[in-house]
C-alpha cells in the first residue's frame, strides 16, 4: 500500500472483495493522478528553471535593490562629510561676505579720509600705499624703484583710486584739484598693463591739448618707465610728417589732437590695437576746436575692450554727458569738491580802476616784493608782448611765452623758466593749463581770466604737490559784473571774498573777453 492509501485507510479494515470495483475506480484514479505527477515531473527543470530565474531577477533586484539601498545608505553615511562639507563652505562664505564687508567699510573709511567721492557698480578699493601695486596687482618692481626715486612715498588721492580702477579695466572720468598728481594716475596703469617693446602697434594713447604739455607728459611718463624698454614716442610736427609709421616699434603715444589726427587722417598710423586711451585736460579737449579731431581719434581706437579715460580739474557736466556717449559702464571720481581750486593756494583780488592802473599795480608790487618765480597771465598774445616790452624796461628777468613763436622758442621759454634763468614768465593760457613748473611762489592774473575754469587752472600753477601758492587777480571796471564767477570759486576753496562780490547778480555769458585798451605806455620808436 502506497504511503497515501495507508494513511487513509489506517486501522480500518475494508472488504476488498465487496468494494472491488470501487477500489479499481479508485486505482484507476491514482495512476491517472501519478502519470500527471509523472508529466509534472519531467517538466520540472523548466519550472525550476523558471524558478530560478524569477529567483535570480529577485535576487538580482535584491541585489539592485540593495545596491540602491545601499547607495542611498552610502550616500546617507556620506552625507555626514557632505553635511560638513556644506557646513564649512557656508562658514567660509559667511567669512569672505564678513571680510568684503570689512573691506568695504575700510573702503568708505578711506575715501572719507582723502576726500574721495565716487560713484558706478563694483568700484575697486582705493590704495592703502604704492606698495599695494605689488601685492594686489603683481607690479613690476621698476614701477616702485621708479617712485621711489622720484620721492613719491605715498600715493595722492585721485592716484588711490584711479589707479584700481584703471587696472581693473574701468573706463573713468576724474576730476581733481591741479598739482594733485593726475598725471601719474594715468601713466601708472599704463605702463603696468602694456608689454614694452611689442610690434603690434600702438598700446597706449594720451591726448593733451598743447604741445608743451604732451612733452612734460612724455617726460614723466619715461621717467616712471626707467629700467623697461618702452618706446614712448611725443608726437612732434617732423614725426607726425615725416615718420614711418610702419617700421617704428612704438607702446605709447603721446600727441595734441591735431597733429595724431593729422596721421591717421594720411593712414599713417593704425590706432586699431590700443588698449589704453587718456584725455588729459578732458574739457578742454571737449571744446569746439578740438571736437572734430577728438572724434577721429577715438574712432581710429577701435579696439572694443579699450579704456578710456578722462582728466580733469575741471569737469563741467556738459562734457561728462558729452564724454559718456563714448564710454561704456565708467566709474566716476571726484576727488574733494568738483571744478574747485586747491585749497593750498591764497587768492586775492585786486582793483586796479583802468589798464594803466594794471601796470603800475604789477610794478609796485615787483618793487616791493619779487618772489620769483613768478607767472604772470594775460589775454593775448598781442599783450604778452606788450607788457614784455614794459618789464624789459625794469631791471627784471622776463620772458614771454605765446603762441607767434617757434616751437624752438616756446621749449626754451619753458626751460628757463623751470632752470630759474627766468624770474617772471608772461604768458598767454598756452601754460595755463596741466604745466608743473616747480615751486611756482605766484600766479597773477594781469587779464582777468576769460571763466571760473580758466582761472582754476591758471592759478593751479602754484600750490602743487601740496607746497603752498600764492594768486593775485586783478580787475577793473569792465571785469566787475564777472568777479563773482571768481569769487565762488575763491569762496568754495576757503578764502575770504565781499559779500558784495557774492551779492552780484548772475551772469548768463560765461566767457569774458573784452578788448581792452594797449598796455604799453612807452613810445613805439623808444623801443
Ligand atoms: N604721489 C606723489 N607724491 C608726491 N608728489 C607727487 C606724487 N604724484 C605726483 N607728484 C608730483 O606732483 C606734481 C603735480 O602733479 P601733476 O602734474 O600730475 O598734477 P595734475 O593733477 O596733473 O595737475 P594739473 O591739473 O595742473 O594738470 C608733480 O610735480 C608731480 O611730480
Amino acid at each position: 500500500m502506497d504511503r497515501a492509501s495507508s494513511l487513509l485507510f489506517s486501522g480500518v479494515h475494508v472488504n476488498r472483495k465487496r468494494f472491488s470495483q470501487d477500489i479499481a475506480r479508485f486505482q484507476q484514479a491514482k495512476e491517472k493522478v501519478n502519470s500527471s505527477n509523472a508529466e509534472d515531473e519531467a517538466s520540472l527543470p523548466s519550472l525550476e528553471a523558471k524558478v530560478n530565474k524569477k529567483e535570480k531577477k529577485r535576487k538580482r533586484k535584491d541585489k539592485d535593490s540593495s545596491v540602491v539601498e545601499g547607495f542611498s545608505v552610502f550616500k546617507s553615511s556620506e552625507s555626514l562629510p557632505s553635511i560638513r562639507e556644506k557646513n564649512a563652505l557656508e562658514a567660509d562664505s559667511a567669512m569672505q561676505k564678513k571680510e568684503e564687508e570689512k573691506q568695504i567699510e575700510r573702503a568708505s573709511i578711506m575715501r572719507k579720509k582723502y576726500g574721495i567721492h565716487i560713484s558706478g557698480h563694483g568700484v575697486p578699493p582705493p590704495l592703502e600705499s604704492f606698495a599695494e601695486l605689488s601685492s594686489r596687482y603683481n607690479c613690476k618692481p621698476y614701477i616702485l624703484r621708479n617712485l621711489s626715486g622720484l620721492g613719491f612715498r605715498e600715493p595722492t588721492p585721485i592716484q588711490r583710486q584711479a589707479i584700481p580702477v584703471l587696472l581693473s579695466k574701468r573706463d573713468c572720468f576724474a576730476c581733481a584739484p591741479t598739482g594733485s598728481g593726475k598725471t601719474l594716475a594715468f601713466l601708472c596703469p599704463m605702463l603696468m598693463k602694456i608689454k614694452p617693446g611689442s610690434k603690434k602697434g600702438v598700446k597706449g594713447v594720451i591726448l593733451c591739448p598743447t604741445r608743451e604739455l604732451a612733452s612734460q607728459t612724455a617726460r614723466e611718463c619715461k621717467k616712471l618707465a626707467k629700467g623697461r624698454k618702452f618706446y614712448i614716442k611725443l608726437m612732434t610736427k617732423e614725426l607726425s610728417r615725416c615718420g614711418d609709421f610702419e617700421k617704428m616699434t612704438c607702446d605709447i603715444i603721446i600727441s595734441t589732437p591735431l597733429r595724431l589726427d593729422y596721421v591717421i587722417r594720411k593712414r599713417k598710423l593704425d590706432l586699431s590695437r590700443v588698449k589704453y586711451l587718456v584725455l588729459d585736460e578732458a574739457d578742454k579737449l571737449f571744446e569746439l576746436g578740438f571736437l572734430e579731431q577728438i572724434d577721429s581719434v577715438v574712432k581710429a581706437c577701435s579696439k572694443t575692450s579699450i579704456v578710456r579715460s578722462l582728466f580733469s580739474a575741471t569737469l563741467p557736466e556738459t562734457v561728462e554727458k558729452l564724454a559718456s556717449t563714448v564710454m561704456v559702464d565708467a566709474v566716476r571720481i571726484i576727488i574733494g569738491r568738483k571744478n574747485s581750486a586747491s585749497e593750498l593756494i591764497k587768492q586775492k583780488l585786486i582793483f586796479a580802476g583802468s589798464e594803466k592802473g594794471k601796470l603800475l599795480a604789477l610794478r609796485q608790487r615787483f618793487s616791493e616784493s619779487l618772489n620769483p618765480p613768478v607767472l604772470v597771465f594775460v589775454q593775448s598774445k598781442e599783450r604778452a608782448k606788450e607788457l614784455y616790452k614794459e618789464l624789459a624796461f625794469d631791471d627784471i628777468k622776463a620772458d614771454a611765452i605765446h603762441a607767434d613763436l617757434s616751437q624752438q622758442q616756446r621749449d626754451d621759454a619753458v626751460d628757463n623758466f623751470r632752470s630759474g634763468k627766468t624770474w617772471v614768465l608772461i604768458a598767454t593760457d598756452v601754460v595755463a593749463r596741466g604745466m608743473d613748473f616747480k615751486g611756482v611762489n605766484c600766479v597773477i592774473n594781469y587779464d582777468f581770466p576769460e571763466s571760473a575754469a580758466a582761472y582754476i587752472h591758471r592759478i593751479g600753477r602754484s600750490g602743487r604737490a601740496g607746497r603752498p601758492g600764492e594768486a593775485v587777480t586783478l580787475y577793473t571796471e569792465e571785469d566787475k559784473p564777472f568777479l563773482r564767477n571768481i569769487a565762488n570759486v575763491m569762496a568754495a576753496s576757503g578764502c575770504e571774498v565781499p559779500a558784495w562780490i557774492l551779492a552780484l547778480p548772475k551772469l548768463r555769458k560765461r566767457k569774458h573777453r573784452p578788448g581792452r585798451d594797449s598796455i604799453s605806455v612807452i613810445p613805439e620808436d623808444a623801443v
